[in-house]
């Protein structure tokens, strides 16, 4: 919530112009929560850890790299500025004692040609100062992002199974903006308002002394009140962010669900449950408003009490006799600078102190580690070169040996002992009852997650021992819910293969000729733009089947060694299911396969199946057994 502007000594400020102010105090309200899984409303129990002002400045300091030149090109044009404005003060009192007191018109020129000089320079000045705080501070903001959103694709899958959308995209949109405001923003505003402090108070002290004097003992009641509130606004500001991540994910869930919700009959109970957080988020703001609209009037009554006593102790300086109108007045003016500075900072404290709520939940986010990591000079495999495409003898080599698995947040084992080899472009059904641990072999098999125990290996090297890219550049996944991108049906098929969507006719042939692989092409043909017409949201715009055959014309174009179906044929009624299968056929010929399902309608009898069995009492040690048929070539599915 932003602090309204200082108001309360605004008298003199007629004779100059406003005290330059660094913009880009973006609202730094509307963040979401920390990371707990689990539905909108139901977890909005603790914010992320408070950490430290000065560790979040550490933190995020170096991104600031490269970019210091524009915070300082910010501060020393602000500083040109304020000098302006002192200087400003001064001519406005020789005016009002040598032209006012006196009736003099002509001593009138000199300083008011000479006021709107200083005005023009101040204006340039104030202009440079919110210009250059502005590119320097939407620079850190793009870096940040993109540090954190690289950060997050080291993360794998599982990570962002347990987390809610809604909350993660927060963190990459509101909370990088309120890091922006603590590190880059508040933080020119403070050194602005420091020097603007000194300055004004300098001036004050050559104009007045005694006065000034006064003017300083009454300044620790400012920072009495700004301390009394900066702790209570950085707690109110975490729970207005918790509680609006609750409220964003209570929207996010129920519209992205909208056909599971409207054949439920469940409107009303979506409604009812983004109302309540809603009222949470309503709450935590009137708790944050309350504070904000009782720092301004507390404040106020401070800076009148000291305007008031200076009024006072300068009027009986006038009337010894030791001060003349125009001083009192310049001295006025000086102080219509200095209070509002010196509350100024206290209310930089306060945002600066709500957008480190915002930087926790980024510094949460990047002491993630990867649940796997790359090992250290990681090492390509010598028997298969990226991209090179179908089998050959020693090329897509699996081996399981003695793997054992237990998922990180469950105590009993998913799979333990399996062992099988899947020589390179033989064909391996992995079937076996839901829940056993089928696709638990996939996500393995691609690293999502490191056996605890035993080893895989892909042509004789350990998968552990080779760089994430080299593996996932030798192994396709074709998942149960074919995940489509927003594109157009030509974008989804070239993800296969980067670059394979440049205008180039040579590629889009790659394209037309992997589509035409997946029995895709006729479809895509018939299409309103063919190639180019868009899918809708993860390819809502298709059916099942459509979505399917343009999954499969992506692999065909990714071509690698290694296949992994999990599930290809949920989902689809039998006949689509029977067209799906010549495409799958195709794509299979001659890669390493291994197909994931418990529905065998479609699988010859010949074929190599690994069973998967869960455990037949709590005792037995191994809970899963695997079983083993000869081997069969793919050849061998019809
Ligand atoms: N990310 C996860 N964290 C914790 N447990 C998980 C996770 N993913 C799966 N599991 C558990 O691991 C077990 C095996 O899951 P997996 O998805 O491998 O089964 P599956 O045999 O493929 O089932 P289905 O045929 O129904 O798809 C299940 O009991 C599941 O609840």
């Amino acid at each position: 919530m932003r602090l309204s502007p200082a108001v309360a000594l605004q008298a003199p400020v007629l004779v100059v112009s406003s005290l330059p102010q660094v913009e880009g105090s973006r609202r730094v309200t509307r963040r979401l929560p920390p990371f707990p899984p689990g539905r909108a409303g139901s977890d909005a129990a603790d914010v992320a850890p408070l950490a430290p002002i000065r560790k979040s400045l550490r933190r995020f300091w170096p991104y600031t790299r490269g970019l210091r030149r524009f915070f300082v090109v910010g501060v020393v044009a602000a500083i040109v500025a304020t000098a302006c404005e002192v200087v400003a003060i001064s001519l406005f009192g020789r005016i009002t004692d040598e032209v006012l007191g006196s009736g003099d018109l002509g001593a009138f020129w000199r300083p008011a040609a000479a006021w709107i000089a200083l005005a023009a320079v101040a204006a340039g000045a104030s202009f440079a100062s919110a210009y250059a705080a502005a590119v320097g501070g939407e620079r850190f903001l793009l870096r940040l992002r993109d540090g954190v959103f690289d950060h997050l694709q080291t993360l794998t899958p599982d990570f962002f199974d347990n987390r809610r959308l809604g909350d993660i995209m927060a963190r990459l949109t509101d909370d990088i903006e309120a890091i922006e405001e603590l590190v880059v923003s508040g933080l020119i505003r403070l050194i602005t308002a420091l020097i603007s402090v000194v300055f004004f108070a300098t001036a004050a002290v050559f104009l007045r002394w005694d006065l000034a004097l006064v003017t300083f003992a009454l300044i620790p009641a400012f920072v009495l009140v700004s301390k009394g509130f900066t702790g209570r606004f950085r707690k109110a500001a975490a729970r207005e962010r918790l509680n609006n991540g609750v409220m964003n994910s209570a929207i996010e869930e129920a519209l992205s669900n909208q056909a599971l919700v409207q054949a439920h009959n469940r409107q009303e109970t979506e409604s009812e449950r983004l109302h309540a957080a809603g009222r949470g988020w309503l709450l935590a703001n009137l708790a944050q408003a309350r504070l904000s609209a009782l720092y301004g009037p507390a404040v106020q009554v401070v800076e009148t009490g000291c305007l008031l006593t200076i009024i006072g102790v300068g009027a009986w300086e006038i009337a010894s006799g030791r001060l003349t109108l125009g001083g009192l007045l310049a001295f006025a003016a000086y102080l219509a600078y200095l209070y509002p500075t010196v509350r100024g900072l206290g209310e930089t404290a306060l945002t600066v102190s709500e957008a480190a709520a915002g930087s926790d939940r980024i510094i949460e986010v990047l002491d993630t580690p990867p649940a796997v990591a790359e090992r250290p000079g990681a090492a390509v495999p010598v028997a298969s070169a990226p991209s090179s495409g179908l089998a050959s003898p020693g090329r897509g080599l699996v081996e399981f040996r003695d793997v054992d698995f237990t998922y990180p947040n469950r105590s009993r084992p998913t799979l333990s002992g399996l062992s099988f080899t899947a020589s390179p472009g033989e064909l391996i059904v992995c079937t076996g009852p839901s829940g056993v641990g089928k696709s638990t072999v996939a996500k393995l098999l691609l690293r999502f997650y490191d056996p605890t125990g035993g080893r895989i290996l892909l042509d004789g090297v350990d998968i552990g021992e080779m760089p994430f890219h080299t593996l996932r550049e030798h192994v396709t996944l074709l998942q149960q819910e074919n995940l489509l991108f927003s594109g157009t049906v030509g974008d989804n098929i070239a993800y296969g293969r980067p670059g394979a969507d440049r205008a180039d006719r040579a590629d889009r042939a790659d394209i037309v000729r992997a589509a035409v692989e997946a029995g895709a092409h006729d479809f895509i043909r018939a299409l309103p733009q063919g190639y180019d017409t868009p899918v809708g949201q993860r390819g809502r715009l298709l059916s099942g089947g459509q979505r399917q055959r343009i999954a499969i014309a992506r692999a065909i174009l990714r071509d690698t060694p290694v296949l992994v179906l999990d599930e290809p044929l949920t989902g689809l009624d039998e006949p689509t299911a029977q067209r799906i299968m010549e495409p799958l056929r195709r794509l299979m010929a001659g890669r390493t396969t291994i197909l994931i399902t418990h529905d065998l309608r479609l699988v010859p009898d010949t074929a190599e199946k690994l069973v998967l069995e869960p455990p037949r009492s709590p005792e037995r040690p191994r809970p899963f057994r695997l079983s083993r048929r000869p081997i069969t070539r793919l050849q061998g599915v019809a």
